[in-house]
């Protein structure tokens, strides 16, 4: 049984909750999945950051979905711990079994309400879908005592319909409402108008939540949610760099700084630690190898950025001409000095530190030899190649890349390379496999698809620089796919054909788990059928 009690009245009626679920709809992002390890260091920083939930994924989905949401439990984490669950029994023991020992936790139930999802999708009367609800949440009583309802789609829900479905889940027991639009389809006055209904007309006591989730599939997933705030909503469920499904989901750091930077008409507070949300991001970025577009607000490469000369003149006159936030206010560090192979320990240190990264003795060792070997192929040091140092360059196995040799002919008629590739597997003696291409990244490609012997389509390979000059280190990201999955994979390097290859590996490494994945589906099946 959960010992913790019901948080949710605590924080007063001007606290916004921060529930961010880019571990589970931000996963749900085409390219965007994340092995155990990315996860746990999501989710640290996530907590750094100061969510009050963290939405750690779907359990019944998968045995690797499970054992991720049971580790993140595990960690004993200040947020609280989601586990969403449809309303079947099933999914529900799965999320308890998964949250067994994490002290402080969240139970997750949805069912669509919409017209369309109850006729095609569940084939559910309106009272069919809220008996379900409410024998589900009676059932999740026996783990939990936090328990959070959603109606998917009820952005196009009836309204009576949905406002009867909610006072029927606060008297079966739950304290969060969480009203999605599932589909980015609202407005931001329609959607305000809706939590004001809600806040009117459900009869509840001050503890129940309210909770907005908004996707981002007319871009206004942000205004949305600032709508719903303003008719009521007191939770708001958002994403790093707004990853999630199809668009996305509502940007956990604009809203954020939305609130914070206009108190003056929200008159609200979250929790969040704005000096995480930059370094946050870039971890977001990094594990999954989704890049944020220059011109994002708060966290892209021009965010706070000023080209042209009335700008310039105005900010050197009055920075608040043409900023309303300061970028150390959100983490970006104000200070570029560049470290090069003449730095020591110190100044590495203190930019780890501006750069948000708190690492121990050991880690800063092993990563200031690192910091070293980098600062031997390139002559400047920036901040991105530190980020990247920390966050991207670490190969998790079982497959680890030992060398590459690429011989390459130019002549008349084109151009053709041959790759070695020396890999190791854990525990195995490494092994070289080799590949013809028509350039060294088309032979590299070959040579790992000999050591993977399957069948793999590369759809996209791009490489961008990490920081400026011509040794610049270069970011490889690759976009395979392998039967019926895609997978990404990105690397780094000063050179860019090792870069391809690590990002390669990466790929290798996440097609194994996933393999390791369905064989224990198939075990499970097998058993189930026993
Ligand atoms: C809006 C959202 O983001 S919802 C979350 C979406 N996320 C995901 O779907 C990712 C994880 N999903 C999965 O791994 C799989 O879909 C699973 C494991 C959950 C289910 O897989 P399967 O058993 O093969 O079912 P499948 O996904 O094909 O179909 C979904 C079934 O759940 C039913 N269903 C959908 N939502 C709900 C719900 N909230 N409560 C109960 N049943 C539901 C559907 O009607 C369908 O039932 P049917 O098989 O009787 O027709
Ligand atoms: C499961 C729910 C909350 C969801 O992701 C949606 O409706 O978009
Ligand atoms: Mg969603």
């Amino acid at each position: 049984m959960n010992t913790k009690t019901n948080e949710n009245a605590d924080k007063g009626n001007d606290y916004v909750y921060i529930f961010d679920t880019t571990l589970r709809d931000g996963e749900q992002s085409p390219g965007c999945s994340m092995n155990l390890k990315e996860k746990l260091q999501v989710a640290r920083a996530l907590d750094d950051l100061r969510v009050d939930v963290i939405e750690a994924g779907f359990p019944i989905a998968s045995d690797g979905d499970f054992e991720s949401v049971k580790a993140i439990g595990d960690l004993g984490l200040n947020a609280k711990i989601c586990g969403l669950s449809r309303t079947r029994r099933g999914d529900i023991e799965a999320v308890a079994r998964s949250l067994e020992s994490a002290p402080n936790k969240r139970l997750h139930i949805f069912i669509a309400t919409s017209p369309i999802h109850r006729e095609h999708k569940l084939r559910m009367s309106q009272q069919q879908i809220i008996d379900e609800m409410t024998a589900a949440v009676a059932f999740g009583k026996q783990w939990f005592d936090d328990i959070e309802v959603t109606a998917e789609d009820a952005g196009r829900t009836e309204m009576d319909y949905l406002t009867e479905y909610f006072q029927a889940a606060i008297e079966a027991g739950a304290n969060v409402l969480n009203v999605p639009d599932t589909v980015g389809y609202v407005t931001p006055s329609e959607l305000q108008a809706q939590f004001q209904h809600l806040t009117d007309h459900l009869d509840k006591p001050d503890s129940v939540v309210l909770s907005a989730h908004c996707h981002d599939d007319l871009g206004l997933s942000v205004a949305n949610s600032l709508g719903a705030i303003e008719g009521g909503a007191r939770q708001v469920e958002c994403t790093i760099n707004g990853i999630g499904e199809r668009a996305g989901n509502c940007s956990l750091e604009e809203v954020v700084m939305a609130l914070r930077t206009r108190q003056d008409r929200f008159a609200l507070r979250t929790g969040i630690d704005t000096t995480r949300l930059y370094p946050t991001s870039r971890l977001v970025t990094s594990v999954t190898g989704s890049r944020v577009q220059a011109n994002k607000a708060i966290v892209g490469r021009n965010a706070f950025a000023h080209e042209s000369g009335i700008h310039q003149d105005g900010v050197l006159k009055n920075v608040e001409t043409y900023e309303i936030m300061r970028p150390t206010d959100v983490g970006v560090p104000e200070n570029s000095l560049v470290l090069g192979k003449h730095s020591g320990r110190h100044a590495f240190r203190d930019r780890l530190e501006q750069l948000g990264f708190a690492v121990t003795k050991e880690k800063l060792e092993d990563l200031f030899v690192a910091f070293k070997a980098l600062a031997d192929r390139k002559k400047s040091v920036y901040d991105e190649d530190i980020e990247a140092l920390v966050l991207g360059n670490e190969q998790s196995g079982p497959w680890h890349l030992d060398a590459i040799s690429i011989h390459t002919e130019v002549e008349n008629s084109g151009q053709s390379a041959e790759a070695s590739v020396k890999l190791r597997y854990d525990g195995q003696a490494p092994r070289i496999f080799s590949g013809r291409g028509d350039g060294p990244v088309n032979a590299i490609v070959n040579a790992i698809r000999q050591a993977m012997s399957v069948d793999m389509h590369v759809e996209e390979f791009n490489v961008s620089a990490v920081s400026g000059g011509s040794d610049a280190q270069g970011r490889a990201t690759v976009r395979a796919i392998i039967g019926a999955s895609r997978y990404q994979g990105t690397g780094l390097s000063t050179d860019i054909v090792e870069a391809a290859a690590k990002a390669m590996v990466t790929i290798m490494n996440r097609h194994h788990q996933h393999q390791g994945r369905e064989l224990d589906d198939e075990q499970r099946d097998l058993k189930a059928a026993v």
